[in-house]
């Protein structure tokens, strides 16, 4: 397929420079069209991994591109046109239809293990599962709403999708036997989970409350399973027994999704979203084997670059670019058969949660979807450049056969008896060759007998040879049930301690988040304590605060009228107040109302007064009458004593006042203030001594 770049594109703008190739080629496993429908895309994509989903193995499909590109639509379709994973589950329930496992005592646990289920747990398991599907009704009117937009976009909608679908590993499909309908029947479980990863953080889709209340969502954390496989702890898994079943589960964690993107004010395409099912095969009394099936929506890779982001969106464009690149780091890695170098793997959740498949644990497919729209070009071009790398990735998979670690028994030319498993009866012939079982020189020379006892002698050999044969293939039987009972011995004792080990890692981790609890606690009731003290050492009653509050008032009000009063005893006009033109008020609101310097500056303004006075005093002394000088003098000490005393009033104020300075903001403010910042305490003391130093 060839497209011209459209103008304005930045691979346009380049090659018009001179810089880059406007032409580009890529090549992908199967290429799909506009008109390809889903059961088309299901049948030639999806299929085979679908039949190593049903023989035990593990797959994993992603859908990436940018927005718009149906990579939603490719991964659930709409109720009319379902896409390829509830194709996935209708499948898996005709595959098992009438060997459906009823109890639902076995449940998935850890990444690759089951658990078995008390009756209690069963009891839950029933209960949480019931209520999932019985919120069903609420759910089924979005569903409806889901029908009408999709009807809407059908009519409005751009030049769609060509969808290009890459199979990474394709060579694998050789490897797996194809999927017969009456294969070794056994009995069946299917559990499902639907996760999502937003903001490098794992939420369960499949949580109750989310539906219903405003409660902040959980995150999960990712751990390891003492194997090396990643999986999300805490992940709720649902049993279900019918396709209807898993659409509701499927609708109900999309109106999670849509739940927690109001709640957060996100768009539902800015987190990875996994769908992924469990198949639990039983033959009643054991777990014969267990597969998985995950279905990525990978978030739209475009908003991370062209989007003007910022705080919250920028966190989000930021961690869904960094999984993303993760991921091209770890297929490129892949692609260049770095297996011994460093692969990020557990640099993002999304790489270590499917890891597994990356180191060939399991078939890993990528459907690239691709919207034709113009003004998506540079992206869709690098959704491209991304994925034909991918394409490149040939896997690996290390050959860890049971097999190969029991005892191997050879032959006498030292070609190994037992093969995959199976008496290799080619080796077996050339080893039970009559040469190699009777030792020719031991033979005596019956030539010179007669023919009768030849004849016995020939007969002999026979039943000599044929026991011998018997007796080998009894040795390499038993040798090699030993060796497979030694084998089961050791893989259930490492299986043990590793679950041994996982727990104890949980142990250690549920302590370790309990010991940091404590220490929250701790400096909470630290900083609640701290905050008590420092409301101890400010505290004024409110009662005593207005009664000193008054009694300052007072006293300043006296203090300015006295003032006046020497001013007024010399004659001398008073400055009037520029702000409300009383007197008594200009020395009264500073004090009271305003900080520690007015006061400074008043008290100041007070000592030029009196520095005046005194001048006027002296400079009026001489033309004063002799007669008027005693009663003068006389009213000039009564108001020095006045002063004095009022001075002496003052001082005691003025010690006072850095309490009435501090409690003016207020009880609740100084409160607040100590709970807010508790380790200020220092800082609050020294300040508070140096305020206080200031007013001495
Ligand atoms: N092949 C198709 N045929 C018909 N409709 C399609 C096709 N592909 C996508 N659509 C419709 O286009 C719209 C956008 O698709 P979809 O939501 O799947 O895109 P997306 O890549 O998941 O976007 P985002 O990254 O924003 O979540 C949907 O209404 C969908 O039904």
């Amino acid at each position: 397929m060839r497209k011209k770049s459209p103008k304005g594109s930045a691979n346009m703008k380049s090659s018009e420079k001179g810089i880059g190739m406007s032409i580009h080629k890529f090549s992908f496993s199967q290429i799909f069209g506009p008109q390809t429908s889903q059961s088309e895309l299901f049948e030639d994509a999806v299929k085979s991994q679908m039949s190593d989903f049903l023989d035990g193995k593990d797959a994993l499909i992603f859908s990436y591109g940018v927005t718009n590109a149906g990579k939603t639509y490719t991964i659930q379709g709409t109720p009319k046109d379902r896409g390829i994973l509830l194709r996935v589950l209708d499948s898996t329930f005709q595959r098992i239809e009438g060997h459906q496992y009823e109890g639902m005592d076995l449940k998935p646990y850890l990444r690759n293990d089951v658990q078995c289920l008390n009756p209690d747990q069963v009891k839950q398991e029933k209960s949480l599962r019931a209520a999932i599907l019985a919120a069903f009704k609420e759910v089924k009117t979005s569903y409806f709403l889901y029908l009408l937009t999709f009807s809407e976009n059908k009519l409005t909608s751009v030049a769609f999708t060509n969808v290009v679908v890459k199979l990474i590993n394709s060579y694998l499909s050789s490897c797996f036997g194809s999927y017969t309908q009456n294969s070794d029947v056994g009995q069946f479980a299917l559990w499902v989970a639907f996760f999502e990863i937003y903001n490098e953080c794992v939420y369960d889709l499949l949580q109750l409350s989310l539906c219903s209340k405003s409660k902040k969502r959980a995150a999960l954390r990712v751990c390891d399973d003492g194997a090396g496989n990643a999986y999300v702890k805490d992940l709720r898994w649902i049993n279900v027994h019918n396709l209807s079943e898993a659409c509701k589960i499927l609708q109900y964690g999309n109106k999670n999704r849509s739940a927690a993107a109001t709640k957060m004010n996100q768009s539902s395409s800015r987190s990875h979203s996994i769908f992924t099912m469990k198949l639990l095969k039983t033959d009643g009394d054991t777990v014969k084997s267990i597969s998985e099936f995950s279905l990525c929506d990978l978030a739209g890779s475009e908003r991370c670059n062209k989007t003007k982001t910022f705080g919250e969106r920028l966190k989000e464009a930021a961690n869904i670019n960094n999984s993303l690149l993760i991921l091209g780091k770890c297929i490129t890695a892949l692609r260049n058969n770095q297996t011994d170098s460093y692969i990020p793997f557990r640099e993002s959740k999304l790489t270590k949660l499917f890891q597994t498949f990356f180191i060939g644990k399991g078939r890993a497919s990528m459907i690239v979807n691709i919207n034709q729209c113009a003004s998506t070009y540079d992206e869709t071009l690098h959704v491209m450049k991304f994925s034909a790398v991918a394409k490149q990735v040939v896997q690996v998979i290390p050959d860890k056969n049971l097999e190969s670690l029991s005892p191997c028994l050879v032959g006498r030319d030292g070609k190994p008896l037992v093969k995959n498993g199976v008496i290799d009866s080619e080796a077996l012939e050339s080893y039970l060759s009559e040469e190699e079982l009777l030792d020719e020189e031991e033979e005596a020379d019956v030539s010179l007998l007669p023919q009768k006892v030849k004849l016995l002698v020939h007969n002999l050999r026979t039943k000599l040879l044929a026991e011998r044969r018997r007796n080998l293939v009894q040795e390499v039987e038993i040798r090699k049930e030993m060796g497979d009972a030694m084998l089961q011995q050791l893989m259930e004792s490492e299986e043990l301690r590793s679950r041994e080990i996982e727990e104890l890692k949980e142990t250690y981790q549920e302590k370790l988040e309990n010991t940091f609890e404590m220490y929250k606690d701790a400096i909470k009731e630290h900083a609640y304590q701290s905050a008590m003290r420092n409301l101890e050492d400010d505290y004024v009653p409110l009662d005593e605060f207005m009664a000193e509050q008054e009694k300052v008032e007072v006293s300043l009000k006296r203090d300015g009228i006295i003032i006046r009063l020497v001013w007024s005893c010399f004659s001398i006009p008073f400055p009037s107040c520029p702000s409300c033109g009383t007197c008594k008020t200009i020395v009264l609101k500073p004090f009271l109302f305003t900080g520690d310097d007015r006061y400074k500056r008043l008290y100041k303004e007070k000592c030029a007064i009196e520095r005046m006075c005194e001048d006027k005093q002296e400079s009026l002394c001489f033309p004063l009458q002799a007669k008027s000088m005693d009663g003068m003098l006389r009213q000039i000490i009564e108001k020095d004593r006045e002063i004095t005393s009022l001075k002496a009033e003052l001082e005691k104020l003025s010690q006072k006042s850095p309490v009435l300075l501090k409690t003016k903001k207020g009880l609740l403010a100084n409160l607040k203030e100590a709970v807010i910042s508790p380790r200020k305490e220092a800082t609050t003391r020294t300040l508070r001594k140096t305020m206080k130093t200031a007013h001495r």
